[in-house]
């Protein structure tokens, strides 16, 4: 059988509302991958960088192989995926996917994944984990692979925002961007009634996806829930949008160079 690349499809019809459409679809991925994770205890000698055996910590160690893997086999080749370890990626081994070009060249390469790292293990972890060590160090890494790449896929969609917002209203983004005014570029960019159903949104749908199911007594676990759903409101209204703006700024700052 002959062998022939792989294609999708065209993401070159994006308006505003359909990257939203995709944020909303993005935040499924995100409570399940920390209810996922939240099934572990901290099991802290994964981060722990003299354990021996690998090179930094297990962690590091497990999201660089797997990135490296996942690189040869095109996972790279998106403008929505970003890697935390991007020097020394291996050369793809399939043919390239020949993915239609969205973004402006100079802002293709926006990579904040190093702050992501930081507030996801510095910040985000402690608030919904619990304490302990239950040596589930692998199945425990990939929950935070999964995280990571998850959180990085959304946040580094303010690249595809930041387009779809540019050229809907270059006459408004222009001035500021020739000024490199971040200030100006960052209020016209913010929209606070949708960052609010947002929050309430996410809260909503970890009430939903994460409560506790019980066949015995209705009301047993009624109000338990997998992870905390304020936590996950606090996530997206402290992180993950002000990150997603972050991104959105850096990525006008370059649009017209
Ligand atoms: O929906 C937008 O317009 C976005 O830019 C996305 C987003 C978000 O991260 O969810 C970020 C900034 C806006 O204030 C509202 C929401």
């Amino acid at each position: 059988m002959s062998k022939k690349p792989i294609s999708s499809d065209s993401c070159l019809n994006m308006t505003l509302d359909s990257v939203r459409e995709s944020l909303i679809g993005q935040e499924d991925t995100i409570i399940f991958c920390l209810i996922e994770r939240a099934k572990y205890p901290i099991n802290s000698p994964l981060y722990d960088e003299s354990v021996a055996g690998v090179p930094g910590s297990l962690v590091e160690y497990i999201v660089k192989e797997t990135e490296a893997l996942q690189a040869k086999v095109g996972r790279y080749e998106s403008p929505e995926e970003n890697p935390f370890f991007p020097e020394n990626l291996p050369p793809l081994i399939v043919p390239p996917h020949n993915i239609p070009q969205v973004l402006h060249p100079s802002g293709i390469s926006i990579n904040i994944n190093k702050t992501i790292w930081d507030t996801y293990f510095n910040q985000l972890l402690p608030l919904f984990v619990r304490e302990g060590n239950d040596g589930n160090y692998v199945p425990t890494a990939t929950c935070d692979l999964h995280c990571l790449q998850a959180l990085s896929r959304r946040i580094h969609y303010g690249k595809f925002v930041a387009e779809i917002k540019f050229m809907d209203a270059p006459e408004d983004y222009s001035p500021a961007i020739r000024a490199q005014d971040r200030a100006t570029l960052m209020s016209l960019l913010t929209f606070e009634k949708v960052e609010e159903m947002v929050k309430q949104r996410v809260e909503k749908k970890t009430m939903v996806f994460g409560q506790e199911v019980s066949l015995n007594d209705p009301d047993d676990k009624k109000g338990k829930y997998k992870v905390d759903p304020s936590m996950v409101s606090r996530l997206y209204g402290e992180w993950v949008m002000p990150l997603t703006k972050l991104v959105q700024v850096e990525y006008l700052l370059r649009r017209l160079d």
